[in-house]
């Protein structure tokens, strides 16, 4: 399924490029993980949906995918730049607990998180896991690419060349200055100069501290990645992913120091940035900003299935825009999100009673059938693999998904082959999960799902004996406890909550 070459929007060189491997047949991925000292938002999980999305397609490609999202557990400070305390230490004290603990709940809680929106499984290096491997990595370019300070070993951003190139290249679309940001470090040489080895203060103790030659202490966010990608990948490996903001101070920061990491080992490309290919989502924001966790409570997952949504209805939502558009999150989006998944998911669920034999066939032989489509869908199927590879349109990939399912002359089994092999794209279980799946109870809801059904078959039976008095009673009754009932739905929900 390769007939048309996949493009990818670079961030390094805004353009659109062909992908060409690195190694012949593979596809090597690295996406930024999360910080671990709080649940994640939907804002960050649209990151994840993204980079699976472009693992997906790399697969489908025919490439034998490497795709890792670390898990950062120590070194990123409240700012991006090198101000403020750590983030896993200011959320251990705050909860009393250690940052260990901390780190490992909200690890776990974001791994369920990405389960819960079917993302492919991907290694989850840990920061921690690889301190030794970035004093080795301090050590190979302090000489010439560092000067130390009393709060630590920092980066000096001249010795690189063409500093910045990612972020100057963000200030097209933006107003950029990303370096005028960043707060100034008493005695640094450069403004944008960055610790890659922050030293714990005499007299302090940090839960999260190893020694170095540069003193007790944490490595820096930026070094973090640039180990963890060349350690796991090898430099230089295709893909490099983030959210937006990644493009103005982490990611340029990676660059300098995967640059002087490549120049002191021989390497002969000064201009070395570790990944052939940049790329960045763009943010889910809200209607009163940007997402963020420090504004007190916040969008998760789990308020999305507290309220009775379908983790998967968010997917789809952030499938309907393009990676590189800004979304706005909305309750009222979600929801037409939800009714788009309905449609889809009856749809198949449509096809599959036509075609009875397709629940017992061996996966094999669903694959195959995934591999050999009819002619008459071939316009259809190659609709998405251009759309797909332009940039992963994954919008218009959507649509030509959907006239699949609603093509009646093909024959079922043919046409539920060219779904399943779709949706593996786009992840979305459409023939695994039915409609039942997707009517979740909200958390408050006051009544159960057989509760509802039965006082639904009261309401039948006094229809049916022309009593309406009693059906109406049963309805307000029903609409009192929260839920509607929904007559004449055209998608057969006969309530919702
Ligand atoms: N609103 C958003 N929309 C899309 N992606 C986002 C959004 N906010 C953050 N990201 C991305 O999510 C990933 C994880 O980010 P990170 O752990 O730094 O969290 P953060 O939300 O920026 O943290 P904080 O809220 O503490 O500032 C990064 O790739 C980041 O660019
Ligand atoms: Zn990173």
């Amino acid at each position: 399924m390769t007939e048309t070459p996949l493009k990818l929007f670079n961030s390094l060189t805004r353009q659109l490029e062909e992908f060409q491997p690195i190694h012949e047949g593979e596809a090597r991925v690295y996406s930024c993980g999360p910080t671990v000292y709080n649940y994640q938002h939907i804002g960050n999980m649209r990151a994840y949906v993204f980079a699976d999305t472009l693992g997906r397609v790399l697969q489908w490609k025919g490439y034998k995918l490497t795709h890792v999202i670390n898990i950062t557990d120590v070194g990123h400070l409240t700012s991006d730049a090198d101000e403020g305390e750590d983030k896993m230490e200011k959320m251990a004290a705050r909860e009393n607990k250690s940052a260990w603990d901390i780190a490992k709940f909200y690890q776990e809680d974001f791994e369920r998180d990405l389960a819960r929106l079917n993302v492919q499984p991907k290694q989850h290096p840990r920061a921690t896991e690889y301190v030794e491997a970035m004093i080795a990595w301090g050590e190979r370019i302090a000489d010439k690419h560092c000067y130390e300070l009393d709060s630590g070993l920092y980066f000096d951003v001249s010795t690189v060349a063409d500093y910045g190139r990612l972020a100057r290249a963000a200030t097209d679309a933006n107003d950029g200055d990303a370096e005028g940001r960043i707060d100034t470090v008493e005695g640094k040489r450069n403004q944008a100069d960055f610790a890659i080895w922050r030293k714990t203060p005499a007299g302090e103790t940090r839960q999260m501290e190893w020694d170095s030659p540069w003193g007790k202490g944490a490595p820096g966010w930026h070094l973090e990645c640039s180990v963890m990608g060349e350690k796991l990948l090898g430099f230089p490996f295709d893909i490099h992913t983030g959210g937006i903001d990644h493009r103005e101070i982490h990611h340029p920061n990676e660059i300098a120091q995967n640059q002087a990491y490549c120049c002191t080992n021989g390497l002969d490309d000064a201009r070395n940035s570790g990944a052939r290919i940049w790329m960045h989502n763009n943010f889910l924001v809200e209607r009163s900003g940007k997402m963020s966790k420090s504004a007190g409570e916040f969008l998760r997952l789990q308020l999305l299935v507290d309220k009775g949504y379908h983790p998967l209805a968010y997917r789809l939502m952030c499938l309907q825009a393009h990676y590189r558009s800004e979304l706005e999150f909305s309750w009222e989006g979600l929801q037409a999100a939800l009714t788009r998944l309905k449609r889809m998911v009856m749809a198949g669920e449509r096809v599959l009673a036509e075609d009875e034999s397709w629940h017992a066939l061996p996966m094999e032989e669903r694959r195959a059938k995934s591999l050999n489509t009819p002619k008459v869908l071939h316009p259809l199927l190659k609709r998405f693999e251009a759309s797909l590879s332009d940039d992963l349109n994954t919008p218009e990939a959507l649509t030509a998904l959907e006239e699949v399912l609603a093509s009646k002359k093909v024959d079922p089994s043919e046409r539920l082959g060219l779904v399943l092999s779709m949706d593996r794209v786009l992840g979305l279980n459409l023939l695994q999960i039915d409609r039942t799946d997707l009517r979740i109870r909200p958390k408050d809801a006051q009544l159960t799902e057989a509760e509802i059904e039965a006082e639904l078959q009261r309401r039948k039976e006094a229809r049916a004996a022309k009593d309406f008095a009693t059906s109406d009673a049963i309805r307000d009754s029903l609409a009192a406890k929260g839920v509607e009932v929904m007559d004449g739905d055209p998608l057969g929900w006969e309530w919702r909550l």
